[in-house]
């Protein structure tokens, strides 16, 4: 297996709000390896974009030192302030609407990313960025440099950050649900966009998505994230096939290509200021134990590169966990 090109080890993020202490990650840790794809799963509020935030060290006002390692390219990007450090991290952010500001032309605002952090004079930037607007399939790249961000369509704006988030000559890109705001076709589009670069530059992605759909497309391997902390994780293809925790069962079973009626986990995910003690997941799981109110389960290890924060792992879940 490739060396890790990210590794997240242990991270701990906590952070002071109105409400108290909000405690969004605990423990977590992922592995992204050199060319591998791995997406992050979960429901809204289960700290995905945390987890993206504290990568890319932008994490909100109020949070304390993360706990932990983030070692990019084998530096921790934690405790090493350097910007440049952070530089080969190309981001995709979820709206392309706000996203760009709209009285710049969308080109000077990708050439000023690029002032900042790649090589080169601004002609060879603009050359450089002539060819990533073809490469990410813009009409008219020579013309898409002159225009503002409302000249373009949603789709064509977010064939603009993925430009911009290459324009770093990046070894890892993370995204950030990057088809939400887009309708179902122009999504399509994207997805195969982005798979279509990664594949042949031997980009390594972390990508976030509440969409298994989307998950089995894009990501060798997946996390699936519940209330801060890893319920489970794996190859794709296996977790999808075979969920180990009755987090991934259930949200498996609301997918709307399997799901038979509209289902939903019955409750919601606590709030980062009042997360329950043992699992996480207890207050909604089908087969909670008492046992799994104590204490919080471990990460344990499976074969097959698989873990699971679970007891039950090793049984058969119950059919009554699909509800
Ligand atoms: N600045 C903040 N102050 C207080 N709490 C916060 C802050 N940012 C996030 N949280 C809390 O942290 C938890 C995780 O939020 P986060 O946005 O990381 O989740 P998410 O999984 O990305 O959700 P979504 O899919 O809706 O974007 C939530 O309970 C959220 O309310």
């Amino acid at each position: 297996m490739n060396a890790p090109v990210l590794e997240v080890q242990g991270l701990g993020v906590r952070l002071r709000s109105d409400g108290g202490i909000a405690d969004i990650l605990d423990d977590v840790s992922i592995s992204v390896p050199r060319g591998g794809t791995v997406g992050v799963v979960g429901e809204s509020g289960c700290g995905k974009s945390t987890l993206l935030r504290a990568i890319l060290g932008i994490l909100p006002r109020g949070a304390e030192t993360p706990r932990g390692a983030i070692l990019f390219e084998g530096r921790d990007i934690l405790s090493d302030r350097a910007a440049s450090a952070r530089g080969r991290i190309g981001f995709v952010p979820q709206d392309p609407y706000l996203s760009l500001n709209p009285v710049f032309r969308a080109g000077d605002q990708i050439l000023e990313i690029m002032r900042r952090h790649a090589r080169g004079s601004r002609a060879d930037h603009k050359r450089r960025l002539v060819e990533l607007f073809r490469a990410v399939q813009l009409p008219d790249p020579e013309a898409a440099l002159r225009k503002f961000p409302h000249q373009f369509s949603g789709g064509q704006r977010q064939r603009l950050l993925i430009a911009a988030a290459m324009s770093c000559d990046p070894a890892l890109i993370i995204a950030d649900e990057p088809t939400t705001a887009l309708d179902v076709t122009t999504q399509r589009e994207i997805l195969a966009l982005l798979r279509g670069l990664v594949a042949e530059r031997g980009l390594s992605l972390l990508f976030v998505t509440h969409d298994f759909g989307v998950l089995a497309n894009l990501c060798a391997e997946v996390t699936v994230l519940y209330a801060g902390r890893v319920a489970e994780s794996g190859p794709t293809r296996e977790v999808l096939d075979a969920p180990r925790h009755p987090y991934t069962r259930m949200l498996l079973a609301c997918h709307p290509d399997r799901a038979t009626e509209p289902l939903g986990i019955p409750g919601t995910v606590p709030a980062a200021t009042a997360q329950p003690g043992g699992c996480r997941f207890h207050p909604r799981c089908p087969i909670v134990h008492s046992g799994c109110v104590a204490e919080p389960p471990p990460l344990q290890p499976l074969p097959g590169d698989r873990a699971v924060a679970c007891p039950w792992h090793a049984e058969p879940l119950p059919e009554a966990i699909l509800g």
